[in-house]
């Protein structure tokens, strides 16, 4: 009795309430202290860093099965609904106020049992959710994010994951994979293995016991028809959870983890850039710089400029970064870009990887002329790299002409012949005019946006300058523009040496038959470069071509120095010829281009001959894409 009062009271009944309207009032009780404890834990959930394994949905509460212990459900439903059974029973049984207040009676201990067992099942729930939001905090790593990188390279190298049982096989690439080793001697592997982390991890860091958990996030509706890593669809997603008070713990792992990733990726140069297959399916807001390859780095004595050129450009990025402070006191942003131009294989691009190694920054490279790369995703795209980094566009003149060669292209469609060109016939360079989706004001709007601040170097490689907008190269965006140019005799000279090391000649090697003179071996190549770079004109090739040339006698400068001279005939003869083609194809295409004469309608040929207009006095002559006519002419019928 005494229990029951106590139940009545705590369910805001009177005590003048029959038992028939408890019977009746109970299951709104119910409900209201559902709904209370249901509103606390909401307040909670709030408050909840997301992926802890239990859903919210709608204004309700449902924990995943399996999370709290299920006997304490089973009983409950099991009451329930004996005492629903029993009410309904009871009530319908009998008309008689007599038989109700049996039935309630009976069932009323029942109710109390059930619902304190519930009230207690929820006060656990909600003490256990305060133990856990208390004492434990969890952090998301997204695939895509610099930090996803080096928290997973921290896991690769703690062996969080030796437990793994599920590889992914692939050969050995360039591309960065984190894989882990699977024999002693991992250098000689030739296949990389690259777990798929199915299966959460404990991990024991510093003394706090943290749980490795690797999701996918949803892929928007896309197909799964594209591999990652775990070979499901989605962006990856790491979620560690901490158990710890302390925030503090979560910083120091991020920056340990940061630091390791520099002390790993410090022999290479790690260039990221976006995934093409990936940048269609999170084409929607979600940037994934997950291509991501190493390459070897580049030493900056490799790189054979003109003097002074080199140091100039490497002391201004210096100085730029170390003057972060002072950018913010004059209110200038903290951006700085470059423009290196000059024909190509001059070594534009050698010269920022060089750089990017030697200050040991990762480089971020776009292409504008992928066909999912947009003004919102440029945009996007550059702001979302991390600071200290170089964002660089390749051959940025290709994404879209200047103005002035809008202009005159423009002009010459006013003036030529394509203002006859029928409705519905292309241009034969329309298809060139816009390779990019991106807009000239929006990679402006990047240049001078948030996407170019915080520290990062912008870096911008063109082989035609005067192809460029004015806008774009203006001071401000562009800061300096360096000109690359074909070879002096000077880098001709400085390319043979490094071409042959002294540590792999002999000197008997270094001379024509007996003729061997008194000589280190450095000076002999040193003097056969000073042959070699007499022999070569002066700014008629390229570092490239020169290059590709000493690869062909690669242990033997003899040989290259003698050979030297009849190459650049060759190399003249054949230029001439490609010039002359060139010419020829520019010739066709600008007579294509000057329309049709009098005669041509709709680009068709029309040769009337005297006489009677019948079938048989007129040929339809069809021009071929180029502009040529096709030799087979149809005759009319
Ligand atoms: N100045 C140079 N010093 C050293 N190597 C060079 C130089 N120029 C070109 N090379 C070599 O030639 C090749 C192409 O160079 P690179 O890609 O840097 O030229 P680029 O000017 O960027 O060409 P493009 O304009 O076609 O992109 C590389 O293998 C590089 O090693």
């Amino acid at each position: 009795m005494t229990l029951s009062l106590f139940v009545s009271g705590s369910l805001g009944l009177s005590r003048h309430s029959s038992r028939a309207r408890v019977a009746g009032r109970l299951p709104y009780t119910i409900k209201r202290l559902s709904f209370f404890f249901f509103f606390n834990h909401q307040q909670q959930a709030q408050i909840t860093p997301e992926g802890q394994g239990r859903t919210y949905e709608g204004d309700g509460y449902s924990p995943n099965p399996g999370e709290f212990p299920g006997w304490m459900s089973t009983i409950w439903s099991i009451l329930t609904t004996i005492t629903g059974l029993s009410v309904f029973g009871s009530i319908f049984s009998g008309s008689q106020p007599q038989g109700l207040e049996n039935a309630g009676l009976k069932v009323l201990p029942m109710l109390i049992m059930g619902s304190m067992i519930e009230v207690g099942r929820r006060l656990s729930i909600w003490f256990f959710q305060r133990f856990k939001f208390q004492f434990y905090l969890t952090a998301r790593f997204s695939e895509g994010d610099p930090t996803y990188d080096w928290i997973i390279l921290l896991l690769t190298t703690e062996n969080v994951w030796k437990r793994c049982k599920d590889f992914k096989v692939t050969s050995k690439t360039s591309q960065r994979k984190w894989s882990v080793a699977a024999s002693p001697s991992p250098e000689t592997e030739h296949a990389e293995y690259v777990p798929t982390y199915g299966m959460p991890q404990l991990w024991r860091w510093n003394g706090y016991w943290i749980e490795v958990t690797r999701s996918n996030s949803p892929s928007g509706g896309f197909p799964p028809f594209f591999d990652v890593d775990g070979g499901r669809p989605g962006n990856s997603i790491i979620t560690l959870t901490i158990y710890t008070f302390d925030m503090g713990v979560l910083s120091k792992l991020v920056e340990t983890a940061r630091l390791k990733y520099l002390e790993v990726s410090r022999p290479h140069i790690i260039v990221h850039a976006m995934d093409t297959m990936r940048g269609i399916a999170y084409g929607n807001g979600t940037l994934i710089w997950n291509n991501v390859k190493k390459k070897a780095h580049r030493p900056l004595e490799s790189i054979i400029l003109e003097d002074g050129v080199l140091d100039s450009i490497i002391r201004d990025a210096r100085e730029f970064i170390a003057m972060e402070e002072w950018y913010a006191d004059a209110g200038i942003p903290h951006r700085r870009g470059y423009l290196l131009h000059g024909p190509p294989g001059t070594g534009k691009s050698s010269t920022i990887y060089a750089l990017a190694g030697e200050l040991g920054m990762e480089i971020y490279s776009v292409s504008l002329a992928a066909h999912f790369v947009d003004d919102n995703f440029l945009e996007a795209a550059a702001s979302s790299i991390p600071k200290n980094s170089i964002f660089l566009i390749e051959d940025i003149d290709c994404a879209f002409p200047s103005r002035e060669e809008l202009e005159k292209r423009e002009a010459s469609l006013q003036s030529g012949g394509m203002a006859y060109l029928p409705y519905g016939m292309k241009a034969p360079h329309s298809g060139r005019d816009r390779v990019s989706n991106v807009t000239l004001s929006g990679l402006l709007n990047v240049l001078d946006g948030v996407g170019s601040d915080e520290g990062k170097l912008f870096f911008a490689t063109t082989n035609y300058i005067d192809h460029l907008d004015s806008a774009l190269i203006r001071p401000g965006r562009i800061d300096v523009k360096v000109e690359y140019r074909l070879a002096v005799k000077q880098q001709a000279a400085a390319l043979f040496r490094r071409f042959y090391p002294t540590k792999h000649f002999e000197l008997s090697t270094l001379y024509p038959d007996e003729k061997i003179k008194e000589a280190t071996v450095q000076e002999r190549i040193a003097e056969l470069a000073e042959v070699f770079a007499g022999r070569v004109p002066e700014t008629e090739f390229s570092t490239a071509e020169l290059q590709g040339y000493l690869l062909g006698f690669k242990m033997d400068p003899l040989k290259a120095v003698d050979g030297v001279a009849s190459w650049v005939e060759r190399e003249r003869v054949r230029r001439a010829e490609k010039e002359q083609r060139e010419n020829e194809r520019k010739a066709k295409a600008t007579r294509a281009n000057q329309g049709p004469d009098p005669n041509m309608f709709g680009g068709l040929s029309l040769s009337v001959m005297p006489g009677p207009l019948t079938p048989d006095t007129f040929e339809v002559v069809v021009p071929t894409p180029s502009g040529e006519v096709d030799p087979d002419v149809a005759e009319g019928s």
